[in-house]
């Protein structure tokens, strides 16, 4: 028997009607299949949130001023952010990388310096990172993650803040995968609809400068942020050393798209936890054919969906662990 044929029957000889769980036996079977094991267990999960400044945004091309990528590090780390209580109440630890951001931080328990730059290039102008500073992004997130792993988590998380940093996402999408970029471009933050016009011209006016890119690397060079290249080293990290790995907005889901175009086999080891309110994200899903768990149009980012979906995965492994099956329990199966 294969190992999913093998949980698969585990899964059946619950004391439930066949199937009754639903997506719940689903998610049961995808955490064994990442772990390798019939009775997996989810060790110290952990959100990471990559936050970082983008050149892109003096365009003018969010609905809110650049600052408040600083500002709301500031408030992740006193714990006040809608991503530290939702942490909180869900059991996961919380950590803040700068992974770029345009002003300094004290030091704090829960933030990791990981700083590339004080913000991206423009991508309007130029590429938006350097080769130097997309291999320190790809190299720290891997580190990142090892260093988690050595503390006995299992589960990882991948959140971000970034002002701008839907723009960078609509330009990998595009990108990648071929899909046009009018599609995947979307209010971001809240704008009008006479600022998204906006928005999409000078996204448009990205791509023809920058002209047809088809190497992963270069697209990411080109049109990344310093978190999403840390996501992007921090993702293919995680699936070669067997994590499950938690995705839910349109930026973390942008990283993804990257690192599967690097390694395809990284999306074995991903839950999809939320499908976003943004424009494109629907059509990344599909692209990437992912059904999440949850969609409750949230539109915030921070690995927010991640930690609202984390308890169906608790829940999802528990039952398998611990649900009788019909001969324990005494109850008739189809079998008797
Ligand atoms: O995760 C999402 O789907 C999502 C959708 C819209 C906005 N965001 C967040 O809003 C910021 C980027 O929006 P913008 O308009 O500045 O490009 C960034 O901090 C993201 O975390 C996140
Ligand atoms: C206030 C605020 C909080 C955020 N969290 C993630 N992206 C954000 C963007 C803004 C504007």
């Amino acid at each position: 028997m294969t190992l999913e044929e093998t949980i698969r029957r585990k899964i059946d000889l619950k004391t439930k009607p066949l199937g009754a769980l639903g997506q719940l036996e689903t998610l049961a079977l995808r955490i064994g299949l990442i772990q390798q094991t019939e009775s997996p267990q989810l060790k110290h999960p952990t959100l990471l949130v990559f936050a970082a400044d983008h050149g892109i945004a003096a365009e003018g091309v969010s609905a809110y001023p650049a600052e408040v990528t600083y500002q709301m590090v500031l408030n992740f780390l006193g714990g006040g952010a809608a991503i530290n209580v939702f942490c909180r109440e869900n059991g996961l630890d919380l950590r803040v990388v700068d992974a770029g951001v345009n002003a300094d931080f004290p030091e704090h328990s829960s933030l990791i310096a990981a700083k590339a730059g004080y913000g991206t290039a423009s991508f309007l102008h130029d590429s938006a990172l350097t080769v130097e500073q997309l291999e320190f992004c790809l190299a720290k997130g891997a580190e990142l993650v090892q260093g988690l792993q050595q503390t006995g988590c299992n589960v990882v998380g991948f959140g971000e803040m970034g002002i701008g940093n839907t723009s960078s996402a609509s330009m990998l999408m595009s990108v990648c995968t071929g899909i046009p970029l009018d599609q995947c471009v979307g209010k971001g933050t809240g704008l009008t609809t006479d600022q998204l016009s906006r928005k999409q011209s000078v996204l448009q006016q990205a791509l023809t400068r920058h002209g047809l890119l088809t190497d992963p690397y270069k697209i990411l060079q080109t049109y990344g942020g310093f978190e999403i290249a840390q996501m992007v080293g921090a993702m293919l990290t995680a699936r070669s050393l067997h994590m499950v790995l938690l995705v839910d907005g349109f930026i973390s889901t942008a990283a993804l798209l990257v690192a599967s175009r690097m390694q395809p086999e990284v999306l074995e080891n991903v839950i999809f936890c939320h499908h976003s309110a943004e424009q494109g994200h629907g059509l990344l899903l599909d692209f990437l054919q992912a059904e999440p768990l949850l969609r409750m149009n949230l539109r915030l980012g921070e690995g927010t969906g991640c930690a609202l979906a984390y308890p169906l995965l608790k829940n999802a492994v528990a039952f398998l662990n611990q649900m009788s099956t019909f001969a324990e329990a005494g109850v008739s199966s189809l079998d008797d």
